[in-house]
């Protein structure tokens, strides 16, 4: 029996839990031992390599988490909002360090991973990569040397399956340039524009997000002033990106205190 972390991918037949799977199997660091699909979902009770389309490779895919989780050491999960709270319940029961990068999570969402992270680490961030979190940091180095003669904008771009707008990588990204500024983004925070909008708000940062084909994301954070402009711009061409900062939270997670980390606090930026 193998002691290498063993790690339970949820959403196991979606963009990300596919990719997922394949990194964890290829990792010489930790071992995949559990795949969860939600209720009703074609691949649950099937072997999860011939599900993917490959070879058999014994790990049966189920849509019950609390069988999955026994045994398991880490949970990484890309699904949907409700279902990452529901997980995040079990994953501290069971003492999971829990990898989120599920998007679109509102408030209530977000409250209820606090008594959950008394129990557990739990690791969330909108984007896992590492160009994204060092953009971040130079977001809000730039914010907070400029004034608010210079406009802010977040603009976005993503693949036409996207469900949730603005991205979770535009929101830390807006959150950076606030923090950068000494404000809220909650206060400042201007998006969908049409119509008679009347003029732009001074001191708001506004986010336009762009939805096509199959572009795995795309960000520029576009400072706007009288005569020049400066753009931050990171452009992912590969998933993979998302999954090897996910796998590398999973594994920093495992000797870490419970409670609520994000990338910064993995990758040591
Ligand atoms: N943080 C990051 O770095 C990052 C990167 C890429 C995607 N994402 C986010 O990850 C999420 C998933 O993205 P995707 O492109 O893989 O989407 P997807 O639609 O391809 O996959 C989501 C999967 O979750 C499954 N699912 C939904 N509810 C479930 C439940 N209750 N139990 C088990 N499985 C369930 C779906 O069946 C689907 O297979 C989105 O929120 C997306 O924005 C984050
Ligand atoms: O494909 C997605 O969905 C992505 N979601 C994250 C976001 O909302 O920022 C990261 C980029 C890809």
């Amino acid at each position: 029996m193998s002691d290498l972390p063993g790690i339970v991918v949820t959403g196991a037949s979606g963009r990300m839990g596919q990719m997922l799977i394949r990194l964890i199997q290829d990792s010489a660091k930790a071992r995949l031992v559990g795949a969860i699909e939600r209720e009703g979902h074609d691949w649950v009770g099937r072997d999860l390599g011939e599900a993917m389309g490959g070879a058999a490779n014994g790990v049966l895919v189920t849509d019950d988490p609390l069988v999955a989780f026994s045994g398991a050491q880490a949970v990484i999960d890309f699904t949907a909002p409700d279902a990452t709270v529901a997980f995040a319940k079990l994953a501290a029961q069971a003492r999971l360090t829990h990898v989120i990068g599920t998007t679109g999570m509102g408030v209530d969402h977000i409250a209820a991973l606090k008594p959950c992270a008394r129990h557990a680490v739990i690791v969330r961030a909108g984007n896992m990569s590492l160009g994204v979190n060092l953009l971040t940091q130079l977001t809000k180095k730039v914010a907070a040397a400029l004034d608010t003669d210079w406009d802010i904008e977040v603009i976005e771009a993503h693949h036409n399956k996207k469900v949730d707008a603005p991205s979770g990588t535009a929101l830390m990204l807006g959150e950076a340039a606030a923090e950068g500024r000494g404000i809220t983004l909650a206060e400042h925070r201007e998006s969908g524009r049409d119509g008679m909008t009347g003029a732009r708000a001074k001191g708001a940062i506004g986010f336009s997000a762009i939805r096509g084909g199959d572009i795995v994301g795309e960000h520029d954070v576009l400072f706007a002033g009288q005569g020049e402009r400066i753009v931050l711009r990171h452009i992912a061409t590969d998933r993979a990106i998302f999954a090897r900062g996910a796998l590398k939270a999973a594994l920093w997670g495992q000797d870490k205190a419970p409670g609520e980390y994000d990338m910064l606090d993995v990758l040591g930026l």
